[in-house]
């Protein structure tokens, strides 16, 4: 019951902002402690939080800018203690639809990560408040842990 969350934000026009901002707040009402990251920096994360990969993909299938640091930090390295979720936004329109969020679902397993839950793909189009779907998608997964 005492996890933290750290939630890691890519985002360029701000809805995966409000995603994260929206499952911080629900993590929070279930007892969790939740910390947003909004230029993602390994340093900044507490070690013994579980991480939150919130991002958004861009130009031809590419990470938001103020995550790409964050993900080039994460090369080589070892993340075998680290548990993490995945959301990512996206426009199916596009080819490289979510590419970002699966290109930090990747890197992270390449480090041993564990993924504790299938992740979430957000398709805009669709879901036209993607912070709802998000919750939704969320609460029964909060329901099986711990
Ligand atoms: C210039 C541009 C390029 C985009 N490229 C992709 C893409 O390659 N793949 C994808 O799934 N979505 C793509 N999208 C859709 C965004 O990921 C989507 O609009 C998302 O909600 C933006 O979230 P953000 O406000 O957090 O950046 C693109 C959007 C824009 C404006």
């Amino acid at each position: 019951m005492d996890r933290h969350f750290t939630l890691l934000v890519g985002s360029v026009l701000g809805a995966s902002e409000y995603v994260a901002d929206a499952i911080a707040e629900t993590l929070r009402a279930r007892g969790y402690k939740a910390t947003i990251l909004t230029q993602p920096d390994i340093a900044d994360i507490d070690e013994d939080s579980t991480w939150f990969i919130c991002t958004s993909t861009h130009g031809a299938g590419e990470l938001p800018d103020n995550i790409k640091p964050f993900a080039a930090q994460l090369e080589g390295e070892d993340l075998s203690d680290i548990e993490f979720f995945v959301v990512g936004l996206g426009d199916s329109s596009y080819d490289t639809y979510c590419y970002g969020a699966i290109a930090m679902e990747t890197l992270l397993t390449k480090g041993g990560a564990k993924l504790m839950a299938e992740p979430l793909h957000i398709d805009v189009l669709h879901h036209p408040i993607p912070e709802d779907r998000a919750v939704e998608w969320l609460e029964p997964i909060l329901d099986t842990l711990d």
